[in-house]
């Protein structure tokens, strides 16, 4: 297997008295899109900027291709970050904003003038390569701030919260065009965002981040379903976390056990509510009556509260499939994939 790209060892940043970020290792490897994950304050800002130069870190070496950069100015490592709000120069062109690094880089002027067309044809802004950016939308404005750091050729580009300050609808559309722009630049991207959804839809690596902490890392369905613990399976989409018992090597639930390696005592049982078949009829089931149920548009919400007061959500899909949901006060028998059940500390 190649080096990985980026290789973080024993990363840490303090601010006095704060720990921003505990030491920590990381590895990125080249063409990885990585969203660092994590609620405000865990650290994800903190992490980005060290790995581009902007904020030395307390202890660690940072390397990139092989080279160890830990001393080294943002200018000169071959990264480049697009910040929130974009900094653009307010009194330049589209174009100018995008040609500005390469000129201060002494780059040829005929290269110059053949890359920045380049660039404004990737990010659909040839139209108004000669506007200030006062007289671009949000989404215009944001594409301009990549155009201006993909156009220094960075092997990593990192990414602040790049799509916060859009709309929803806008945010969607943008989502789409990173995506395709890291496809057809082949680059490394590394973004930092608190939305799950964003990570996921994005990234094919996600990092998520606790308290300073990388807690878990892997591709999105790796955290999705199969999340390390309470706080992943709570920040990551909708969970179910059911109280049991291991005993064993065993967790018993519901109607059956399921195999869980590890010590004795108290844990929870992770399931997501698209996981859950109604009219379960496996060798793990629960049973429990219907206590709420509605239609959510694309699927059903149905809440099944069993005999000891726990609430579970299931989402059950509203289309063909699903037929009519089940009435209000009936009885259900819920089914539980063992493949689906995570089992982590309370
Ligand atoms: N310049 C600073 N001086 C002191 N403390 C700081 C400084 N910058 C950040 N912190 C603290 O370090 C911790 C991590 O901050 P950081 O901005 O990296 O988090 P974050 O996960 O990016 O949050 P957000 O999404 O809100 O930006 C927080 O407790 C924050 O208050």
């Amino acid at each position: 297997m190649s080096d990985p790209l980026l290789r973080l060892r024993n990363i840490s940043k303090n601010y006095r008295e704060t720990q921003a970020v505990h030491p920590l290792d990381l590895d990125v490897e080249r063409g990885d899109f990585v969203a660092l994950l994590g609620p405000s304050g865990c650290g994800k800002t903190t992490l980005l900027r060290m790995i581009g130069g902007f904020l030395p870190p307390s202890t660690g070496t940072i390397e990139i291709g092989g080279q160890d950069v830990t001393a080294l100015g943002p200018e000169k490592r071959n990264t480049n970050m697009v910040f929130q709000g974009y900094g653009l120069f307010p009194h330049m062109t589209v174009a100018q904003n995008i040609g500005y690094g390469p000129k201060i880089a002494g780059r040829d002027p005929e290269q110059i003038d053949l890359d920045v067309v380049r660039m404004l044809n990737l990010v659909h802004l040839g139209a108004v390569a000669d506007r200030l950016p006062a007289a671009l939308s949000g989404g215009q404005q944001q594409r301009v701030a990549l155009a201006r750091a993909l156009v220094m050729r960075p092997s990593i580009l990192l990414l602040d919260e790049p799509l916060a300050a859009l709309d929803l609808k806008l945010r969607k559309a943008m989502q789409d065009e990173l995506k395709s722009l890291h496809r057809a630049i082949g680059g490394t991207f590394i973004f930092v965002t608190h939305d799950q959804g964003e990570a996921i839809d994005l990234a094919n690596r996600i990092v998520v981040m606790e308290a300073g902490r990388i807690v878990q890392q892997g591709t999105p369905e790796d955290v999705y379903r199969r999340p390390a613990s309470r706080f992943v399976a709570s920040f990551i989409g909708d969970a179910n976390m059911l109280s049991a018992v291991r005993k064993g090597g065993e967790v018993e639930i519901g109607s059956g056990r399921l195999p869980s390696p590890g010590p004795d005592g108290p844990v929870l049982v992770v399931i997501r509510p698209d996981d859950i078949a109604l009219a379960g009829d496996g060798p793990l089931t629960l049973a429990g009556t219907v206590t709420e149920s509605r239609f959510m548009g694309p699927y059903l919400r149905l809440v099944v509260t069993l005999a000891d007061g726990t609430a579970v959500t299931v989402h059950r899909p509203s289309g063909a499939e699903g037929a009519a949901p089940p009435p209000m006060g009936s009885t259900a028998t819920l089914g539980l994939p063992a493949a689906a059940c995570s089992v982590v500390a309370p």
